[in-house]
């Protein structure tokens, strides 16, 4: 019988320049919150640095062969604490070299016995120019585009993982919902504070409410304090299926905690038919791989 009650911890880290620091820092925090009874915990997206593209690059380790490549402290320290704690560990994420030499940027999920159990590269990079805001960012400069959707399964839910500007695009969270079963969407990010300042309700709310999932952003805080610096919206946070935010961490480094009941998302899916009132005889997802 699967278990639906679980504790979800979202870790709101404040990340410095050196990898070895955060990656001691996320190990802590994630000590914290499974010592405080989380049973599946976030983190960022880019949690072993500054979102930036130097110390991303600096800072690229692989991932695939963690438990003998020496490079891949983050990735051996995720595993090892969801095997120390018995946590599930949904692992932010890593920029991840590959064999070919090239950068992705990739979110390692690992579970209760500290293995593998996915790896979703980040498939919409953040290619944008906001000349009023003094925004521009052209991810596709340093990572590679990834090309593969990411579900975890757990005995509580299916996770459909996404990582940051992937929540931007309805049709992305569809299929892994609609098509692929996830409950439950989680994404990893760093969304910019004046686009977050814009956005970032309006999102977690649309992508709970029409997926009818519960929807979660695990962001870092924001580094007031030195402004060369990427400066992130931080509010990590989780709606509800019905669109209710049931905890919101505000911008400083923290950890925020909710008890979920994944039986809301059967109740709300039947209680507004909009999943079995879907008229398929006149238009219809397109998933391609
Ligand atoms: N940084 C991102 O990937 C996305 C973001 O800041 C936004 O969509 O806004």
């Amino acid at each position: 019988m699967q278990s639906r009650g679980f504790k979800m911890a979202l870790v709101q880290m404040k990340m410095q320049r050196e990898k070895a620091k955060n990656v001691l820092k996320a190990h802590k925090m994630i000590s914290e919150a499974a010592e405080a009874g989380a049973d599946v915990i976030v983190l960022p997206e880019a949690f072993t640095c500054n979102y930036s593209k130097f110390p991303i690059l600096e800072n690229a380790e692989p991932i695939d062969d963690y438990e003998t490549n020496e490079e891949a402290t983050a990735a051996r320290m995720l595993s090892e604490a969801a095997k120390e704690h018995s946590v599930y560990i949904i692992g932010g994420s890593i920029a991840e070299r590959r064999d070919d030499g090239k950068i992705y940027n990739s979110s390692p999920c690992f579970d209760k016995e500290g293995n593998l159990a996915l790896k979703y590269t980040k498939c919409h990079l953040f290619d944008v120019e906001i000349p009023e805001k003094d925004i521009k960012i052209k991810e596709s400069d340093f990572y590679e585009f990834g090309d593969n959707f990411g579900i975890f399964e757990t005995e509580y839910c299916k996770f459909g993982i996404g990582i940051c500007y992937d929540a931007r695009f309805p049709d992305f969270s569809q299929v892994l919902c609609r098509e692929m079963g996830a409950e439950f969407l989680v994404m990893p990010a760093v969304f910019t504070a004046p686009t977050g300042e814009m956005h970032w309700d309006i999102l977690r709310k649309t992508r709970a409410l029409d997926n009818q999932a519960f929807f979660a952003f695990c962001s870092a805080a924001r580094p007031i304090e030195d402004p060369t610096l990427h400066q992130c919206y931080g509010h990590s946070s989780i709606v509800d299926p019905w669109g209710k935010v049931i905890c919101d961490s505000g911008h400083e480094e923290t950890i925020v905690y909710s008890d979920i009941d994944m039986t809301i998302v059967e109740e709300c899916r039947s209680q507004i038919p909009c999943y079995s009132q879907r008229r398929h005889d006149l238009y219809k997802l397109d998933k391609v791989t």
